[in-house]
């Protein structure tokens, strides 16, 4: 995993005071790993417009311009007149090689946004909106310098942002370019070196991006086993039984020795997952709340004092008695409506949608302050795993996933592994790293998938 910053404008004053780097060698490293990108990529005639701001974000773009031409067919548009002493200095050297300035936008073979970046601090005004609208219209190759223009410190867009396909960011990851409506705007993100290796560049964090590495697959290493070996899953069925089913065969195909549906009647499923009217003796783990809809407080008491590990989804959100088990023995798989009621059941916040969207990581830190034991997945174009007040992000997911039961197989791939005895924490980043993943692995389009294809895909991880 990779360490994730609300700021990095503090790593980049710390490197410069610790360890006697400069401004300037800071910007030639970030304007440098954009040129080697743009030169490996790119046929040499390709024509190249730079959009500077009067900030550093434009000094960025400006020293690319210097490093492009000649090599390419460079033009720069200047948006408002250098401002800063570094941006100053480079339009002074741009100048001085007679790179060509426009005064008109065009569609280049490719753009280079370098209006703002970590500095954006107001909305933007009438003309700044346009020139964006008209870079999003054109339909070149797009590349967003440290991040796409309108895109502010805590990933909200204030009126428009720049549709970037790839982002360089500068030094660290940022938590801006995880929020769930950054998602659509900055493309492929590429971390670029600012001139000592990253792990000195960067300090303690609590945020970290997950990557494929983390997930940990429950491979069975020991040939003398048995069903017992891998656990006995117990879900819970409520009103709406599909739900239970979805999660049962996920939970079954991730791993699971056994999975029983628990329901008070007999139902029709699936021959390899049974049914019982109790949860089992040998039971190592319970999911409940996929398609729970009303159950009686006093079965969910019994239920919920039983001490296996739990995963809580979807209707059980809305339940005030959970709020008495949320320890470290549990996992939360709440979207954000789900955790909007569970923030008010637990008197952290009374909020909208909305509200929770714009400041996921706000909340979810909230959450965690409260109840630092318990793994808290909170649903989203980026998912948040969170514990002991750190953070995870899953970057993998997609709109291939936005469907009914994706949630089960996910809530069903997660109590697998906490029944075959992953600690909460573990099962919940390998669970959602595999849902993500798998998905990734479906080549057909991207509205058809459904939860027997995702389950599928889960098995050839
Ligand atoms: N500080 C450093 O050591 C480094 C900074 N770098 C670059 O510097 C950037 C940050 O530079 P700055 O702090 O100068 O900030 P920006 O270049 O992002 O922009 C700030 C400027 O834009 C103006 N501004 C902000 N919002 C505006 C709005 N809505 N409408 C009109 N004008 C607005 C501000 O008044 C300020 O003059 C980073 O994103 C990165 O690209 C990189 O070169 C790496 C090294
Ligand atoms: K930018």
């Amino acid at each position: 995993m990779k360490k994730v910053f609300d700021e990095v404008a503090s790593l980049e004053k710390r490197v410069v005071k610790d360890f006697f780097l400069s401004e300037e060698i800071l910007m030639e490293h970030a304007s440098n790993s954009i040129f080697n990108y743009i030169l490996k990529k790119f046929r040499k005639n390709k024509t190249i417009l730079i959009v500077c701001g009067c900030g550093n974000n434009g000094a960025d773009g400006l020293a690319l311009a210097r490093l492009l031409h000649k090599n390419f067919n460079v033009k720069i548009y200047i948006v408002k007149e250098p401002k800063s002493a570094m941006a100053k200095l480079q339009y002074k050297r741009a100048k001085s090689l007679n790179i060509e300035f426009v005064h008109n936008l065009f569609e280049a073979d490719i753009i280079v946004d370098c209006i703002f970046g970590t500095g954006l601090n107001k909305k933007l005004d009438e003309n700044i909106i346009n020139l964006i609208a008209s870079l999003n219209s054109f339909n070149s190759f797009k590349i967003a310098c440290d991040i796409p223009s309108g895109i502010d410190i805590y990933g909200q867009i204030i009126n428009i942002a720049y549709k970037s396909d790839i982002t360089f960011t500068m030094g660290a990851y940022k938590t801006s370019l995880f929020s769930d409506t950054a998602k659509d705007y900055v493309g492929d993100i590429k971390l670029v070196n600012l001139g000592v290796h990253k792990d000195i560049f960067q300090i303690d964090a609590d945020i970290f991006l997950l990557e494929k590495k983390d997930m940990v697959l429950p491979f069975r290493n020991n040939k003398n086993s048995h069903k017992g070996t891998f656990g006995h899953l117990n879900i819970i069925a409520g009103e709406k039984i599909g739900a239970s089913i979805i999660s049962s065969k996920a939970a079954f195909s991730f791993g699971a020795g056994l999975v029983t549906i628990v329901c008070s009647k007999e139902q029709n499923i699936t021959e390899y997952i049974m049914q019982s009217r109790n949860i089992a003796q040998n039971c190592t783990a319970i999911a409940i709340g996929m398609g729970l809809g009303e159950i009686y407080d006093k079965n969910l008491e019994e239920i919920l004092e039983l001490n296996f590990p739990k995963v809580f989804d979807a209707d059980i959100f809305y339940k005030p008695l959970i709020v008495n088990y949320l320890d470290e023995n549990i996992v939360l798989t709440p979207h954000p409506k789900e955790f909007i009621s569970l923030l008010k059941l637990t008197n952290i916040a009374d909020i909208s949608i909305e509200e929770l969207q714009n400041n996921r990581f706000l909340y979810v830190k909230k959450f965690c302050k409260k109840y630092p034991k318990t793994t808290l997945l909170l649903k989203g174009a980026n998912v948040l795993i969170a514990k002991d007040n750190k953070i995870y992000i899953n970057s993998y997911g997609t709109q291939v996933l936005s469907k009914g039961g994706s949630g089960d197989v996910l809530s069903g791939l997660i109590a697998s592994l906490l029944a075959q005895g992953y600690e909460p924490l573990n099962a919940t980043i390998s669970a959602s790293l595999a849902h993500t993943l798998a998905s990734k692995k479906y080549k057909k389009n991207n509205y058809s998938l459904n939860p027997n294809d995702l389950i599928k895909k889960v098995k050839k991880l």
